[in-house]
């Protein structure tokens, strides 16, 4: 297999390159290609891996072009420069590197505070004109301030606990903050009406969403106390900028430092020319130590998934070890043919889907074998669905997903098996891996088979009478179709039987047509695996 490659589209530290390199992956190092979108959509299906910061806008039109694109690494935390739905709907899986600046934007953030307080970078450009403006510049302490934090998650924190250590009271918004989580944080959780009434700063360090966008709207802004200062080193569009600049304006709020901006690069912007207020241009993330940490994190990350199956830190599938990779690979393959078993035999829409995973295959990532069922499930009629995007797809269309896990109940050490409930009936089909590593369903609608899944096979259900096979392999053959394999289940004698036919090559319609007409024959299909 030719060595995997990669394009990184952004200034990564070269510290990535050398990790690809040393795995033996071919690496294409263009930093400021991510700046110009028709030369990255021009040479991006040459690739199987995209490594980016935030300057590469992955939109449908750069995806639609990539082809060969199996993961993009976000040397950072924000993926909102990648179209995570349009991604994962070509199986692409999207990883960031979640901690590997965290510490550094915190200390940003900290930094944008004293500079705030401070007036430091007016002072600076006042000084350096030689003003000695001793008078004009008469800052505030932030010992004994109130600082409040909207989004207490990994950033938040540190910044809680740097701002506690210089002897702040520290109030956080963040409805997802376990009551516990604040107490040993040391910080006092509360409903953001509170902090915007109580906070002297307030510093910002959530995702851009539905729910944060423009957080510190007008109306949230009015709330706030008289000369408070406000702090964005998370992203443009949390705070309303034309409305923060008339609270500046009016003098409501004292000051206001900016990393993030509605609009980047920021050329213009309704707070650029105030006095008190202080931008850097998305610097948050900018220390040699964290570009160097999320460079080595996300090439690692990347190189693991390229070579070895292993996902981390994946925004859009479940993580899986290197180890586990290779345990899960077969029964991934089972997952997806038991799915496409039953997705082959559906004809109406389809409700629920339970799969019960038994033995030794209830430890393995379950998520992902869910996914790989319900990729097959959804396969025969959803074109474009994948291991991946499949969750999704299910839950747009309202199909009900259970999962259940229990110990080994009978004679296999592993057992997967998926019900499917449609409109009109359930069905139920049981599989496992044998030592070969060749996945087999076991049983069919509780009849008991031992059949391999092959590239073309014919499944008859009929009643258990004399005669079936003789006159059904005699059609077969008449028409020149071989069989390979055949597996018989029956429920008893006389009863309700199934076949589970492996031949070579396709069977045409007119021969499935005789054979649905041999007595007690019920429903014939052909199956492709
Ligand atoms: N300026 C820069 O260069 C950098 C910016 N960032 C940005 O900083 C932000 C925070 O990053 P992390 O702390 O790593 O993320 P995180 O996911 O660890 O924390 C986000 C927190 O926001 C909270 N949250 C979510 N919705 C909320 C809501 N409606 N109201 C209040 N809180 C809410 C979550 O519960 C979570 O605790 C992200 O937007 C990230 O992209 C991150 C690194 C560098
Ligand atoms: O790569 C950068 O400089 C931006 C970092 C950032 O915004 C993030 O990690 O979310």
């Amino acid at each position: 297999m030719p060595a995997p490659k990669v394009l990184i589209s952004d200034a990564l530290s070269p510290a990535a390159v050398q990790i690809f390199k040393d795995r033996g992956i071919e690496v294409d190092f263009q930093p400021d290609l991510g700046k110009d979108k028709d030369k990255l959509a021009a040479i991006i299906g040459n690739y199987d891996g995209l490594a980016i910061r935030s300057a590469t806008k992955v939109t449908p039109k750069i995806l639609e072009a990539a082809k060969a694109l199996k993961v993009i690494g976000r040397a950072g935390i924000g993926v909102d420069n990648v179209d995570i739905p349009a991604a994962t709907a070509k199986g692409i899986i999207v990883m960031n590197t979640p901690f590997g600046n965290s510490i550094t934007t915190a200390e940003h953030a900290v930094a944008m505070m004293f500079a705030l307080a401070r007036e430091i970078p007016a002072a600076d450009a006042s000084t350096q004109a030689g003003k000695w403006e001793k008078n004009r510049f008469m800052g505030v302490e932030i010992t004994a301030k109130t600082l409040g934090i909207i989004g207490c998650g990994n950033i938040g924190s540190i910044v809680a606990e740097r701002a506690i250590g210089l002897k702040m009271k520290v109030i956080a918004y963040d409805p997802f903050l376990s009551p516990e989580r604040a107490l040993d944080l040391g910080v006092e959780k509360v409903e953001l009406e509170d902090l915007l009434a109580r906070a002297d700063f307030i510093t910002l360090h959530t995702p851009l969403t539905e729910k944060t966008k423009n957080v510190l709207s007008a109306e949230a802004l009015a709330k706030t106390k008289k000369g408070v200062r406000i702090i964005n080193c998370a992203r443009g569009g949390l705070v309303d900028e034309v409305a923060l600049r008339a609270a500046l304006d009016s003098g409501h709020v004292a000051g206001a430092a900016f990393d993030v901006f509605v609009e980047e690069p920021a050329k213009e912007n309704p707070l650029f020319g105030h006095p008190n207020v202080v931008c850097t241009p998305h610097l948050g993330a900018a220390t040699t130590e964290a570009q160097e940490n999320v460079a080595l994190q996300v090439a690692e990350q990347m190189s693991e998934y390229l070579l070895r199956g292993a996902i981390s830190n994946a925004v859009n599938f479940p993580s899986i070890t290197a180890e586990e990779a290779p345990k899960l690979k077969p029964f991934i393959a089972l997952a997806e043919n038991l799915g496409s078993f039953a997705g082959q035999l559906t004809e109406t829409g389809i409700k629920s889907v339970h799969i019960t995973y038994e033995g030794t295959v209830a430890g393995l990532k379950i998520k992902a074998l869910t996914s790989a069922a319900v990729a097959g499930l959804l396969r025969p009629m959803l074109a474009d669905i994948n291991v991946v995007s499949a969750p999704s797809v299910a839950k747009e269309r309202g199909i009900v997903i259970e999962e259940t896990t229990r110990e080994a109940q009978g004679e296999h050490d592993a057992l997967i098996t998926l019900t499917v409930v449609t409109e009109k009936q359930e069905r139920s089909v049981v599989g496992t891996v044998f030592a070969d590593g060749a996945p087999r369903i076991v049983a069919i609608k509780g009849i008991k088979v031992d059949a391999e899944f092959a590239p073309s096979m014919i499944y008859v259900t009929n009643e258990d009478k004399p005669g079936f096979i003789g006159r059904f392999a005699g059609l077969l053959g008449d028409a020149g179709v071989n069989i390979a394999t055949f597996a018989l289940g029956r429920d008893r004698q006389g009863g309700s039987a199934i076949a589970l036919v492996e031949v070579d090559g396709a069977v045409p319609d007119s021969v499935l047509a005789s054979v649905q007409t041999i007595p007690g024959v019920k429903q014939v299909k052909p199956l492709k695996f």
